[in-house]
C-alpha cells in the first residue's frame, strides 16, 4: 500500500459501543453515527435503563425513527443487567433477535450505572445461560471498591472479576469494552478467542495529561479515565497490530456542555461526529493503514458472528474542521477534537 495515499476505500465500518441517548438529542446524535457506520451496538444506560425486551424494542423504534432519510443504519440493542435480571428474559430477547448482547455495568462504575450489578455472583444464572446460548457479554471493566485508586480500577477488575469469571465460564463470549491500559491489552491478547476488546479514539489520542495539565479539562474526561502515556502506546500498538481481538467501539458519550463544565462534571466524550477521521489519523501515524479496515470493519462482525458489510466508504485527505460546539436538537455539546483540523474526511 502507498504510504501516503490521497484516499482510502474500506468496507463500511460498524461501531461496537455507542451511546445514542434519548429524547431531544437522539436524532442529532444518531445522524452522526449513521453517517459513518452501518450498525452500532447501542448502550442501554438510559434513565431508566433498558433492562427488558419490550423496552429495547421501543428504544430501537425511537432510534430507527431518528435515522435520516436515505441512511441505512441498524441499531443492535443490548440489555442492561441488574442484580434482578431474569435469565429467561435475556435469552428470549437474544433468541427473538432483539438483544445482540447484554451489558454488565458494575454498580456505580460510570454514567447511569446505579442500577448495575453489585456482584457478578448475583447474575450467575444469567451468565451461565448466556454462555450456553453463545450470547456476547459487553463489560465496563472497572471495580468500584473504595480502596482502589481510580487509575487502577481497570487493572483491578481483571484480577478481581474478569479472570475468575472466565475461569469458571471459559466459553462466555466477552467484550472487554473501551480498554485503557497495557494490562487489559495483555490480558485480552493472551486470552482465548472468546475474549475481545474495543478501543475508543480518545484513548488512542490522549493520555491523562490532556485532562489535567494547564487546567482541568472536562471535555477530556471519560470513564475509564485516560491513563499514563505508556498505556496509550500499548493501546495504539494493539489497535493497529492487525489482531482480530481488537476492534472499533467509539464509546461516543454525549453530555450537554453545562453538564460537563461543572463542579461535578459528567464522564463521557462525544466523538461520534468525526470518529472515523480520528481513528484513521492514528493508523496513519502508526504506519498501519493496511490494518485499518480490519479494525474498523472486519474484526467486530467476525467476533459477533455477523457478516461484514458489503458496502464501501471512501476517506479522502481533504481535511475536516471540527467545530467548537455542536447543536444536538437544541442542546450544545462539545465534540472530541473541538477546534482541531483532522487530516481525513469521509467522501460524501
Ligand atoms: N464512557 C463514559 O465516560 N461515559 C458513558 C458510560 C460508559 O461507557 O462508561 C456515558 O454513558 O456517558
Ligand atoms: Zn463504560
Ligand atoms: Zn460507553
Amino acid at each position: 500500500m502507498n504510504e501516503t495515499p490521497e484516499s482510502l476505500t474500506i468496507r463500511r465500518p460498524d461501531d461496537w459501543h455507542v451511546h445514542l441517548r434519548d429524547g431531544e438529542v437522539l436524532a442529532a446524535v444518531t445522524t452522526y453515527t449513521a453517517r459513518q457506520f452501518a450498525r452500532a451496538i447501542v448502550m442501554p444506560n438510559l434513565a431508566p435503563p433498558v433492562t427488558g425486551v419490550e423496552a429495547a424494542i421501543a428504544y430501537r423504534d425511537r432510534i430507527l425513527a431518528a435515522v435520516p432519510e436515505g441512511a441505512a443504519f441498524t441499531p443492535l440493542m443490548t440489555a442492561y443487567l441488574t442484580d434482578a435480571t431474569d435469565p429467561d428474559e435475556i435469552a428470549r430477547g437474544y433468541e427473538e433477535g432483539v438483544f445482540t448482547a447484554a451489558k454488565l455495568y458494575p454498580a456505580n462504575a460510570t454514567t447511569n450505572s446505579a442500577h448495575g450489578v453489585s456482584d457478578v455472583a448475583n447474575i450467575r444464572s444469567v451468565l451461565e445461560r448466556m454462555a450456553a446460548i453463545g450470547m456476547p457479554l459487553c463489560i465496563h471493566g472497572e471495580v468500584t471498591d473504595a480502596d482502589i485508586d481510580i487509575f487502577d480500577r481497570e487493572k483491578a477488575f481483571i484480577s478481581r472479576v474478569l479472570e475468575p469469571l472466565l475461569l469458571s465460564l471459559p466459553d462466555l463470549k466477552v467484550i472487554f469494552e473501551h480498554i485503557t491500559t497495557a494490562d487489559a491489552v495483555q490480558f485480552v491478547t493472551s486470552a482465548d478467542s472468546n475474549v475481545a476488546a474495543t478501543i475508543t479514539p480518545q484513548h488512542l489520542h490522549i493520555n491523562r495529561n490532556a485532562m489535567l495539565v494547564g487546567g482541568i479539562r472536562p471535555h477530556a474526561y471519560c470513564l475509564p479515565v485516560a491513563k499514563r502515556e505508556r498505556h496509550r502506546i500499548a493501546l495504539r500498538e494493539a489497535a493497529t497490530s492487525g489482531s482480530a481481538k481488537f476492534f472499533l467501539g467509539t464509546d461516543s458519550a454525549p453530555h450537554a456542555r453545562d453538564a460537563k463544565e461543572s463542579a461535578c462534571g459528567c464522564a463521557g466524550i462525544f466523538n461520534a461526529p468525526f470518529a472515523l477521521e480520528s481513528y484513521l489519523e492514528v493508523f496513519e501515524d502508526e504506519g498501519a493503514l493496511a490494518n485499518f479496515e480490519g479494525f474498523a470493519s472486519e474484526h467486530g462482525p467476525r467476533f459477533y458472528g455477523l457478516a461484514p458489510n458489503e458496502e464501501r466508504i471512501t476517506l479522502e485527505r481533504t481535511g475536516t474542521q471540527v467545530p467548537d460546539e455542536i447543536d444536538a436538537g437544541g442542546t450544545p455539546i462539545v465534540p472530541f477534537h473541538a477546534g482541531e483540523t483532522l487530516r481525513w474526511a469521509i467522501r460524501a
